[in-house]
């Protein structure tokens, strides 16, 4: 199969464990027989720096011309007192709302040989396993205004809070469909005994679950979700809430697996054209430093060929290769304790090699079969 595929790595560790990424999806493509094509686009700081522009109009036809897109991720303290248009951050908005990646996927499941890393008890953490439905391309986070204002003659300021009915209602649909094909059980998360919004998030949910008699609908407030997450994860199948709660929420689950470098995720748009990305940010605190994890960037990685590309053993070879190396013990840093840790690069090789050594059992049980 021949693909292209966007990389946009940004700022601070989106390099590195983009870099190690492109290597493992080089052996796939080796051991699988594929050709994949890679188009580096500039966004975020770097963008910033050299175009004057979070978001340059080439990196936007890198990504049109791309059958994916993979990112690493973008900030850092360089640019953080920049006006905001000149804001790395505003790059990645940019590009969600400018291809429209509304749905962004976000699964949460343990890894056995993880179970001690986490902070939560094991018992509590075994087996856990769903996903985040996360709307992404509206709600607070682009609604206008959002401006420093004078109010009541005073200095104030405001961000709105803006969802169309049908932006919430496709959202839904998304997060529906997907319990159709896992435990058929809906948590709707939002603030409906406050906001608004929430309100008729909640009544449009009602509606949606009407479509979807096999699927339980729960709704719950967020504070309550906050709480939950971490009293019993294992009570969640599809979790579908508006962005800010899912920024916000996905981070928080992220340390049942053991460490926010864990969690990948997929953003879908209706066309088609999709982009996969590590939840987690630039981590300016250990970027240059060989230390960041690279795992959340590899396994969405394999989101993209299953998603994207219908690959389904390829990615299942990656999902194996790093279980594979976990298992062996290897953990970077924010993993283990101080001293036991190996490099971002480490990891890459033994993810590349544990996938060697699968094609090779694979080859030869066929030779035999
Ligand atoms: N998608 C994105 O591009 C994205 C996401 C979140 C934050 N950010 C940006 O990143 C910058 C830093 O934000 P932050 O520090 O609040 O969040 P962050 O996610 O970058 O880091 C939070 C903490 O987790 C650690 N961490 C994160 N990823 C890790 C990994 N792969 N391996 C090991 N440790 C990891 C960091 O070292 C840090 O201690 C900000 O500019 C923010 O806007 C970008
Ligand atoms: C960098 C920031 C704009 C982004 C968000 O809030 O969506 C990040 O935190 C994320 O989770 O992808
Ligand atoms: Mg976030």
């Amino acid at each position: 199969m021949k693909k292209t595929i966007a990389l946009l790595p940004g700022d601070g560790i989106g390099k590195e464990v983009v870099d190690v990424t492109v290597e493992v999806l080089k052996a796939v493509a080796e051991h699988f027989q594929h050709q994949f094509n890679f188009n580096y686009g500039l966004i975020g700081g770097d963008a910033i720096d050299q175009k004057g522009n979070p978001l340059p109009e080439e990196t936007l036809e890198i990504c049109r011309n791309s059958d994916a897109i993979i990112l690493g991720a973008v900030g850092g303290p360089k640019w953080d007192n920049n006006p905001v248009e000149l804001r790395p951050e505003r790059g990645l908005l940019a590009l969600r709302k400018a291809l429209d990646l509304f749905a962004n996927l976000r699964p949460i499941k343990t890894f056995d040989s993880l179970l001690d890393s986490s902070p939560l008890k094991k018992e509590y953490v075994n087996g856990v396993d769903f996903i985040i439905v996360r709307e992404l391309t509206g709600g607070l986070y682009f609604g206008k205004p959002s401006e420093r204002i004078v109010h009541e003659g005073q200095e104030a300021v405001v961000d709105t809070l803006l969802y169309k009915r049908s932006e919430i209602e496709r959202i839904l649909v998304s997060a529906f469909e997907m319990a159709q094909n896992r435990r058929k059980h809906v948590t709707s998360v939002d603030k409906a005994n406050v906001l608004e919004s929430s309100r008729v998030w909640r009544e449009v949910a009602e509606e949606v679950s009407k479509r979807y008699p096999d699927v339980e609908l729960e709704h719950m407030l967020v504070d309550n979700a906050a709480m939950q997450l971490i009293r019993s994860p294992k009570q969640f199948d599809v979790i579908v809430t508006e962005n800010m709660f899912g920024d916000i929420l996905s981070d928080e689950a992220s340390m049942i697996t053991g460490s926010l470098g864990m969690l990948s995720s997929a953003s879908l748009s209706s066309d088609g054209l999709h982009l996969y990305e590590p939840v987690h940010g630039s981590a300016p605190d250990i970027a240059g430093k060989n230390i960041a994890n690279p795992i959340a960037t590899v396994l969405s990685a394999a989101m993209m060929l299953r998603q994207s590309f219908g690959l389904e053993e390829e990615a299942k070879a990656i999902e194996k290769a790093v279980d594979n190396v976990l298992n062996s013990g290897l953990r970077t840093a924010d993993l283990t304790e101080a001293g036991k840790a190996v490099s971002t690069k480490r990891i890459g090789e033994e993810i590349i090699s544990a996938l060697a050594d699968d094609r090779e059992i694979i080859k030869i049980m066929n030779t035999y079969s």
